[in-house]
């Protein structure tokens, strides 16, 4: 019959491993059970920081997951602050102030673009056409003094973009053209960044202070000293006549202040959500927003929204979210049907636009996904018809139609809706909306509907429908 040994440890390999040692003294003991201590502390944080990342992990799965997509300058990070006005409303206001530095630095941007024009145009050198008549200006020597004394806030240009990063600088660092296709320089161009603004901000106001950066007082203070110039040189029939002549339609550009300069320079100025969704700053990497949405009766909703360059080098960085995401909300410029591709002049911006669709709605990865279609910028196209350009002079397919706002814009709708009935996966329904997301009452309508059709797009994926 076998017995049962009673366990005895100078037996136990582990037991006689770990025994403390035989002679041990009294102070070498207390060190000994304090590390040990340690130890189990140590253990036990890292179990909790696991169980943590679990939790974590299963939240993010769990979450509604919303790539926005489009190529620059379409409006989405501007879509993505109407998200962030409406459903987080304490990081919206934390995140205030710290736009005050991207509002100074567009403005001081148009004021440099009005002088390069005014210098070009009086040292002879046409920057915007080839015009000879363009030769003849209405700018004398007032100009040019005023000019002169502006040449400050080149410095001023320059260190706000220093300060706010390469979001400031409107074009890519060197490298190559992808193309409208995506290339396949994913690692390269994949800095996920949870942030967002938050880094922003903790750069231009002090992490910890929340005292007013020194550059942006800088600026505010230099700014303040020309405001007079600028506003003679701005108002001044001569330069308006010029900025005409070159079809420079300044008031119509991304991040236009001038027009605002006294109610941005006066004491204690801090942007209103209006200036924030019009303030300009390039999305560099990958950015992510988190929001929780309450449903009222039901269970809230987690979601996450990622923010992408929408440059063509930039591209890449998108197709490692296409597995992820729930759905896709796609913006589409309309104004930008006389516009040229600032990374590549040669296309036309609107066919970049349509390019990029079509690839979006035939791509296999997303062939699960519900995809959103923005028709964005369209109080810039309804300015652009009503002063007179025509779209059958950049497009020719549209021929001799009407060019009203109304006939133009449901044509633009027809084509794109062609694109995706010829390229979608069957049965997934075509869904768009008209939007100009700067205005944001209208787009917390839009973001409304949006959601719903999102949620219930979700649960009938899920079975929950
Ligand atoms: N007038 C008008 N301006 C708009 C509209 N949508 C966006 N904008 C402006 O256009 C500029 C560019 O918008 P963003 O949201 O930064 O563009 P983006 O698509 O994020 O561009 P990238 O970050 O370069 O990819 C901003 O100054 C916006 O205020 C619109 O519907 N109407
Ligand atoms: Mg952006």
């Amino acid at each position: 019959m076998v017995s049962r040994h009673k366990h005895d440890s100078s037996l136990d390999p582990l037991s006689l491993a770990i025994a403390p040692p035989p002679n041990e003294t009294p102070e070498e003991r207390a060190k000994r059970l304090r590390e040990e201590e340690e130890a189990v502390e140590v253990s036990r944080r890292i179990d909790a920081e696991l169980k943590l990342a679990k939790v974590a992990l299963k939240k993010r799965k769990d979450a509604v997951q919303v790539l926005v997509l489009g190529q620059s300058m379409s409006g989405k990070s501007t879509t993505i602050k109407n998200f962030q006005m409406q459903y987080a409303q304490k990081a919206w206001a934390e995140e205030r102030a710290s736009w005050k530095a991207v509002v100074l630095l567009n403005l001081v941007r148009s004021v440099n673009t009005v002088i390069d024009i005014i210098t070009g145009t009086m040292e002879g050198v046409d920057l915007l056409s080839s015009d000879p008549s363009s030769q003849l200006t209405p700018l004398n020597e007032t100009h040019r003094n005023l000019s002169r004394r502006l040449g400050v806030l080149r410095q001023i240009e320059r260190d706000l973009r220093l300060l706010l990063g390469s979001g400031a600088d409107e074009t890519e660092p060197e490298g190559g053209d992808g193309g409208p296709q995506f290339t396949p320089k994913v690692q390269e161009f994949c800095v996920q960044s949870s942030s967002g603004w938050k880094g922003i901000l903790s750069r231009v106001r002090g992490p910890s202070t929340g005292k007013e950066n020194d550059v942006q007082r800088v600026a505010f203070q230099v700014i303040s000293s020309c405001r007079d110039d600028i506003l003679r040189i701005w108002n001044d029939p001569g330069t308006q006549s010029v900025l005409k002549n070159r079809q420079a339609h300044l008031e119509d550009t991304p991040g236009f202040f001038l027009n605002d300069i006294n109610r941005i320079l006066s004491p204690g100025y801090e942007p209103s959500d209006q200036d924030i969704v019009r303030a300009r700053l390039r999305t560099t990497g990958v950015q992510e927003y988190q929001f929780t949405l309450d449903r009222g009766n039901h269970a809230p909703v987690d979601w996450i929204i990622y923010d992408v360059a929408g440059v063509r080098t930039s591209r890449a960085a998108w197709i490692p979210y296409f597995k992820e995401i729930t759905a896709l909300i796609f913006i589409a410029p309309l104004s930008s049907f006389d516009e040229k591709l600032a990374e590549d002049p040669r296309i036309n911006r609107l066919e970049d636009t349509f390019s990029l669709w079509k690839t979006v709605c035939s791509n296999k990865l997303l062939a699960k996904v519900q995809i959103i279609l923005f028709m964005n910028k369209t109080d810039i196209l309804r300015k652009k018809l009503e002063s007179g350009i025509k779209v059958k002079h950049y497009i020719q397919e549209f021929r001799d139609k009407e060019n009203d706002y109304e006939t133009v814009s449901n044509w633009f709708k027809k084509l794109f809706k062609r694109l995706y009935l010829a390229n979608t996966t069957p049965s997934r329904e075509f869904v768009s909306h008209f939007t100009s997301v700067i205005d944001t009452e209208a787009t917390s309508q839009t973001l409304v509907a949006v959601q719903g059709a999102i949620l219930r797009n979700d649960f009938v994926n899920t079975g929950l429908l």
